[in-house]
C-alpha cells in the first residue's frame, strides 16, 4: 500500500514553479500576482485563504487579500472584481466560496475575467475543459487529483472509476478529466442506490461527498485506489470521507486527509496563476 503524499508533491510543484517564475520575472520586469477576495468571517475560509497566500510567498508571487464585510452588496463586490480585472499586475483573481446567501455566486464568478479565473470556475473555462481546449484553466481540485495519478503512474485507461459527489467544483469536472484519461466513470450522489455494491466493483474511488467515514473497508475491493477529497471537521479534527485506518489495509494507493488532495488544490492554483502570468507577459511583448 502506498500513501499518496500530496504535501510532498505540492512542495515539489512549488519548487518547480519558483524556478520558472524567477527566470520569467527577470525578463517581464514584474512578479506574478494573485488577488484573493474573502467575504465575511467563515473560519474555514480564513484557513484556506491563509494557505493560499503562504503558497504565493513560497514561490515569490505577489498576493493581495481583499477582506470584505459579510453585508457587502453584490454590486459593490462586482466593482471590486472590475478593479482587479483592470489591474495589469494581477494575473489571477479568486473569490473564496461560499459567499453569503444574498449574493449570486454564478454572477460573481462570471464577472471575473476568464483570463484571470485561476479557479477554473468561469463558464468559459468550464466550456474549454468540456471540449479539451487547453488554453483555459482547469478547476484546481480535480486537476490536483489528475496530477497525483500521473506522478504515481496510476493508469486510468479502461478502469472502472466511481466518483462520489456531483458538485460543480469537484464531482462534475473530475468526471470530465477522468473521461479524458479513458476511464469508465460512474457518478453517485445522495440519491444513489446500493452505493456499497458499486464501490465493491470499482478500481478507483474518488470520494467528494462531505460525509465522514462514508467509504468503509467492507465496501471496497482489494487493491483499490482511493482518492479522498472530503474535508470534514469531527470533534475539532480534520478528516476525509474515507475511513482511512481500515480502508488503507485493502488499498493499493490512498490519499490522506490532511496532506493529500488539499495541498494539491493549492499547488494547482499557483500553477494556474503562473500559466496566466505567462500568457499575459507573452501577449504584452
Ligand atoms: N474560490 C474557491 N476556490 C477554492 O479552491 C476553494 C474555495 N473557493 N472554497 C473552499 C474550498 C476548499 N479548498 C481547500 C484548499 C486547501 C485545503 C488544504 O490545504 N487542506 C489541508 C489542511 C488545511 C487545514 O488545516 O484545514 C490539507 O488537506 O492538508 C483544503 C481545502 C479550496 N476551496
Amino acid at each position: 500500500m502506498t500513501i499518496i503524499d500530496g504535501k510532498a508533491l505540492s512542495e515539489k510543484t512549488f519548487e518547480e514553479i519558483k524556478e520558472t517564475h524567477d527566470e520569467l520575472q527577470k525578463k517581464a520586469g514584474r512578479k506574478a500576482g494573485l488577488a484573493v477576495i474573502i467575504v465575511g468571517e467563515n473560519p474555514a475560509s480564513k484557513i484556506y485563504v491563509r494557505n493560499k497566500i503562504r503558497a504565493c510567498e513560497k514561490v515569490g508571487f505577489n498576493s493581495e487579500t481583499i477582506r470584505l464585510d459579510e453585508s457587502i452588496s453584490e454590486e459593490n463586490l462586482l466593482l471590486e472584481i472590475e478593479k482587479l480585472n483592470n489591474d495589469d499586475n494581477i494575473d489571477g483573481i479568486l473569490v473564496q466560496l461560499p459567499l453569503p446567501k444574498h449574493i449570486n455566486e454564478l454572477e460573481v464568478i462570471n464577472a471575473i475575467s476568464a483570463e484571470k479565473d485561476v479557479d477554473g470556475f468561469h463558464t468559459t473555462n468550464i466550456g474549454k475543459m468540456m471540449i479539451g481546449d487547453e488554453t483555459g484553466f482547469l478547476p484546481c481540485t480535480p486537476a490536483g487529483v489528475i496530477q497525483m495519478f500521473e506522478e504515481y503512474n496510476i493508469d486510468l485507461e479502461g478502469k472502472d472509476v466511481l466518483v462520489i459527489g456531483q458538485s460543480n467544483i469537484v464531482g462534475k469536472p473530475m468526471t470530465l478529466l477522468l473521461i479524458k484519461k479513458r476511464a469508465t466513470v460512474q457518478v453517485c450522489n445522495s440519491k444513489t442506490k446500493n452505493l456499497s455494491e458499486k464501490l465493491q466493483k470499482s478500481d478507483v474511488v474518488v470520494a467528494a461527498a462531505g460525509s465522514p467515514k462514508l467509504v468503509k473497508a467492507s465496501d471496497v475491493k482489494e487493491g483499490v485506489v482511493v482518492i479522498d477529497v472530503g474535508i470534514n471537521r469531527v470533534d475539532g479534527k480534520l478528516c476525509g470521507d474515507v475511513d482511512f485506518d481500515e480502508v488503507s489495509k485493502k488499498a493499493s494507493f490512498i490519499t490522506p486527509v490532511p496532506g493529500g488532495v488539499g495541498p494539491m488544490t493549492i499547488a494547482m492554483l499557483i500553477k494556474n496563476t503562473l500559466k496566466s502570468y505567462k500568457q499575459k507577459i507573452n501577449k504584452s511583448k
